[in-house]
């Protein structure tokens, strides 16, 4: 039997799994790492972390499967987006990465504006925000000059992890869609963008695309993970690209519900010259000359492991959601934003923080629990209407993944909240798969991305809209939506306690 390995640096954690040629996954191995928040609004991460972590979660996969390393015929990766690695001469990263979800940026961001104006949505499909990579890049050039001048490229954290491995340095289209230096429709770094913000083209490494191979192991690395050095690496995607694919989000109509940290929601585009003028994020999908138009709420699954982590440390989530079914919809007049680290979409607003409304004596724990999960479901409804605005109002079915699809009260909670069927795999980890998939087509298993998207994914159950529910979690909505407005001035009086 042959194999292929498809590995996924999230925010949280890398995963790993090792899936075989009729697309059965034989082995999972899972490697948490460390977020560091030095300052408000900051989030960093060592990218040397997730070089280690990824290679002891692949050794410890070869071993648990004790298969022949030479029957490991490819690799592939996805990888949370935006995060800006530099890359010193010496071949490793030369400060902490600043991750997508750090909001230090507002000042770059509106530099930004001001010197492009209108040319960046059109040359780049998207907005200036904190998130993406752009800003990041100018806040070193201003704030640390001395380590900028010391850069010779700048990478994503994926593409960071695939060099170490291989000695290659490239950036895929699917992930440097996300920096704000990509001309998204043509393909190519912006000459434009670059020399606006005087930064030198040899910055921004050579483009590929996610299907193409770019080397083979180095064989200090092949031999720790337990691997042949000859097996095959291809460039890999954007962890929401590739959790697309890993879903079979790969069609016009096919949409996506993802809860890693962030929360997404997204849909396929085929049509390059669809403009949404930024409303959306609109990116160039791992499959070639296909796109997707995507909604974030910066903090998903990360509004839940705070709670979890602040009030309940020692349980498991399994453990600490036990009680949130017996409390009914609307948690009894309790709603929370998930507001933790401010908000993409549909407030790009860097400020905003978080609230818990409607307190009484009668709220338990469970209400709190409750409230968090449908406060996290609203956001990402947010991003839905918009879509459905946009015209794609035939979004009635969603793949669910991330660690959020593993709680069927989840859910059927989004099934209701968004009005659609909520689709779950047989295994929640989409953009790991979709690494495989790219690994597995890049290694010529299947003559199409569709072949093999038809044979690796397994759809485990649907979770369809239960229509009181429905006209109930309307109602809640709509109070929902009234609570960004009156909470953002009184979030910007706290800034300065933060
Ligand atoms: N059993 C569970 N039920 C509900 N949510 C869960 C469960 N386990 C994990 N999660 C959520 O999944 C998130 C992690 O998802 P994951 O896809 O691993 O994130 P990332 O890719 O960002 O590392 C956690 O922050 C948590 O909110
Ligand atoms: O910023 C975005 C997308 O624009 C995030 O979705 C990151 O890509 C992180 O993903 P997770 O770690 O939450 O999966």
């Amino acid at each position: 039997m042959e194999y292929v390995l498809g590995i996924d640096l999230g925010t949280s954690s890398v995963k790993v799994v090792l899936v075989d040629e009729k697309g059965s996954v034989s082995g999972e191995a899972v490697r948490e790492y460390e977020l560091f928040q030095p300052k408000a609004g900051y989030s960093e991460q060592n990218p040397e972390d997730w070089v280690t972590q990824t290679l002891s979660a692949v050794a410890e996969l070869t071993e648990k499967v004790s298969i022949s390393p030479q029957s490991v015929k490819g690799i592939s990766f996805s990888g949370q987006m935006h995060g800006l690695v530099l890359v010193g001469d010496k071949g490793h990263s030369i400060r902490p990465a600043i991750l997508w979800n750090d909001t230090r940026t507002t000042s770059q961001c509106q530099e930004i504006v001001d010197v492009l104006g209108n040319r960046l949505l059109d040359i780049t499909k998207n907005k200036s925000l904190e998130g993406f990579t752009l800003p990041k890049l100018l806040w070193v050039k201003q704030h640390e000059p001395e380590i900028y001048e010391k850069a010779i490229a700048f990478v994503l954290p994926k593409d960071y992890v695939r060099y170490r491995l291989t000695g290659a340095l490239h950036m895929e289209y699917s992930d440097a869609a996300g920096t704000l230096l990509l001309d998204v429709t043509n393909k190519e770094w912006s000459e434009e963008i670059c020399s606006a913000f005087s930064i030198s083209a040899a910055l921004c490494p050579e483009l590929v695309s996610s299907f193409d191979c770019v080397g083979t192991l180095l064989p200090e690395m092949a031999s720790s993970m337990g691997l042949a050095e000859e097996t095959k690496v291809f460039a890999g995607g954007a962890d929401n690209a590739c959790g697309a694919l890993g879903a079979g989000i790969v069609n016009d109509g096919a949409a996506l519900c993802s809860i890693g940290t962030s929360g997404v929601l997204l849909s396929y585009e085929e049509k390059k010259e669809q403009d949404f003028r930024g409303i959306l994020h609109f990116f160039n999908h791992a499959k070639p000359n296909s796109y997707y138009l995507m909604g974030v709420t910066l903090a998903a699954g990360y509004s839940l492991s705070w709670f979890k982590n602040t009030f309940a440390k020692e349980k498991k989530f399994e453990e600490m959601l036990q009680g949130v079914s017996s409390v009914p919809i609307g948690s009894n007049g309790l709603l929370f934003t998930p507001y933790l680290a401010g908000e993409r979409t549909p407030y790009a607003d860097s400020n905003i923080r978080a609230s818990f409304i409607g307190m009484d004596g009668s709220h338990s724990f469970d209400h709190f629990a409750r409230a968090v999960l449908e406060g996290i479901t609203f956001s990402l409804h947010d991003s839905l209407e918009l879509m459905r605005t946009t015209g794609k109002k035939e979004i009635n079915k969603i793949i669910s993944i991330g660690g959020g699809a593993k709680s069927e009260l989840w859910l059927q909670m989004q099934a209701d909240i968004f009005n659609a069927t909520i689709v779950k795999l047989t295994s929640e980890q989409g953009p790991a798969l979709g690494a495989a998939i790219i690994a597995a087509v890049g290694c010529g298993w299947f003559d199409t991305i569709e072949d093999c998207t038809e044979t690796f994914i397994q759809y485990e159950k649907e979770f369809s809209p239960i229509p009181e529910n429905v006209i109930v979690y309307e109602e809640i909505y709509q109070i929902y939506k009234d609570i960004y407005q009156q909470t953002k001035e009184l979030n910007q009086r706290l800034h300065v306690f933060r």
